[in-house]
């Protein structure tokens, strides 16, 4: 766009984010590119959470739920004290004063636990602990009403044996301190829905109720690969024009933020067959295979020479910024299974902006969840940066909320998809729309959080096997 035809950024309400819907194949302004839209339409194309499973209460932890929860008994299981103190009938101590109390036989002392809990006739007590069982009336008839005395309002010391009889200073209502069998869940009720996320509240209330297991939405595996015969192990000696792979380890992280089971592979040189053979390995137990790298325009790119041929993957330009070449596919495995393949592009910065712009949102529906973004404010710019004419771009900004809680942001670092320690620094991805060439202080922008979605799952098969790749 020339000077002087400056597009300013006005953050328009209802202008499409990076929404999943939409004409997958819709094209932008980017010289025939795909639109960021289109081809997130694209990558959810057919994308659906795994068959449920049956896992282990703690390995369900923000998984999705797959089945709805009835309660197979009451919470409370059972008529309990809340207190520790003297199970009595309410109208034994219905007069009761400090000056004048109702002195009772304690006729039993039931701990939490106890099986057998004797009835209460009137003028007697038993004793009992916080969250045992209340004994019943043994007449419900002429006295049904039963309630817990707190061990203060009583003569009786608090440890050592029950004493024979107990002196009760004072009344206490019908019921007082019983927990009902019964009055949180009832026998029969439905406690959780399918579809709800399963939090460390909702896997307490399946073992209040008795669950080992339950059924939900498995986490997508994800097998993450780098490519390029310049990409060296963490951790290994660099020879002159080596670097060290980086993307392999904040994807694998970044996949396991998002809630899937992702391990790395060690980066495959370019060599289409090795590539290929790795591969075959690696489907097998694989639901998703990102690789990064060898997508471009250059004389040695792996990823579109191995997996072009046949069509099993396709490889477009996305009128986006970074990020813009991208491919997306399926391969089988040997048993005939497919697995879907995205392509992301070897530039650090570029590989994970197009995690979150197509790869989150691609494990979030295969988790089963129905958000599929981060979430997004408005924030108004306070130092500008420019963009590319006809490309979408997702600028790395530091966001921050002033005294009245409007969000500010400003530029972070340059635009180079190479600059990764500035990645660190922002906190969120200002979007900036098609035709925004110059954004200045004061314009509003969209911007999605980078936040941190919980942790991560553990996975003992997490890190690079031997003998893949280089
Ligand atoms: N003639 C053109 N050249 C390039 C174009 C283009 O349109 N025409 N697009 C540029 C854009 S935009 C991007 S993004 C990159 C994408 O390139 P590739 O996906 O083919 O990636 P590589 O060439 O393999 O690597 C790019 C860059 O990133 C470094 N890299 C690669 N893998 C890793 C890794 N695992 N960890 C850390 N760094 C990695 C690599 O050394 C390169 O510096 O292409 C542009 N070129
Ligand atoms: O699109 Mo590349 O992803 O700009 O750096």
């Amino acid at each position: 766009m020339a000077a002087g035809q400056r597009r300013r950024a006005d953050g328009r309400p209802g202008r499409a984010l990076l929404t999943g819907g939409g004409a997958a194949r819709a094209t932008g302004p980017g010289g025939g590119a795909r639109s960021l839209e289109g081809h997130l339409a694209v990558v959810l194309d057919g994308a659906q959470p795994l068959l449920p499973r049956r896992l282990p209460l703690l390995d369900a932890l923000d998984l999705v739920l797959a089945e709805d929860v009835v309660a197979g008994g009451p919470l409370p299981r059972f008529d309990g004290s809340s207190m520790d103190g003297y199970a009595v009938l309410a109208a034994d101590v219905a007069t009761a004063a400090e000056d004048a109390p109702a002195v009772l036989d304690v006729v039993g002392d039931v701990p939490a636990g106890a099986a057998h809990v004797p009835a209460l006739r009137p003028g007697t007590a038993v004793r009992v602990m916080t969250g045992a069982p209340v004994p019943q009336a043994e007449d419900p008839t002429r006295t049904p009403d039963v309630a817990v005395v707190q061990v203060e309002w009583t003569d009786a010391a608090q440890t050592g044996p029950p004493p024979a009889r107990v002196a009760v200073g004072r009344p206490v209502g019908p019921g007082r301190n019983v927990r009902r069998a019964g009055e949180d869940v009832e026998t029969g009720e439905r406690v959780l829905r399918a579809g709800e996320r399963l939090s460390p509240r909702h896997l307490g209330l399946l073992a209040s109720l008795g669950r080992a297991d339950v059924l939900v939405r498995p986490r997508p595996r994800v097998v993450v690969l780098s490519t390029g015969s310049e990409v060296v192990e963490p951790g290994e000696e660099l020879s002159p024009g080596q670097i060290h792979d980086s993307n392999s380890t904040a994807l694998v992280a970044a996949c396991r933020e998002a809630g899937a089971l992702a391990r790395r592979v060690r980066a495959v040189e370019d060599d289409p067959g090795r590539l290929l053979a790795v591969l075959r390995a690696e489907l097998p137990t694989a639901d998703l295979v990102l690789t990064t790298g060898g997508v471009s325009a250059g004389a040695y790119e792996v990823v579109k020479e191995a997996l072009a041929a046949g069509g099993a993957v396709s490889f477009v330009r996305v009128a986006m910024q970074p990020g813009g070449p991208q491919g997306e596919g399926r391969l089988r495995d040997d048993a005939g299974r497919e697995v879907r393949v995205l392509t992301l592009p070897g530039n650090p910065v570029s590989a994970y902006v197009s995690f979150e712009a197509f790869v989150r949102p691609w494990l979030r529906r295969v988790l089963g969840e129905e958000e599929l973004q981060r979430p997004v404010v408005e924030a108004v710019v306070d130092r500008g940066w420019t963009s590319v004419p006809g490309k979408r771009q997702l600028y790395r900004v530091r966001l921050e909320r002033d005294a009245d809680g409007t969000a500010h942001v400003g530029a972070i670092g340059g635009p180079g998809s190479h600059l990764v320690a500035d990645l660190v620094t922002a906190t969120a991805l200002a979007v900036v729309p098609e035709e925004v060439t110059d954004v200045r202080p004061g314009d509003r922008l969209s911007c999605m959080l980078l936040e941190r979605g919980g942790p991560p799952p553990s996975d003992p098969a997490a890190d690079p096997r031997p003998g893949a790749g280089a």
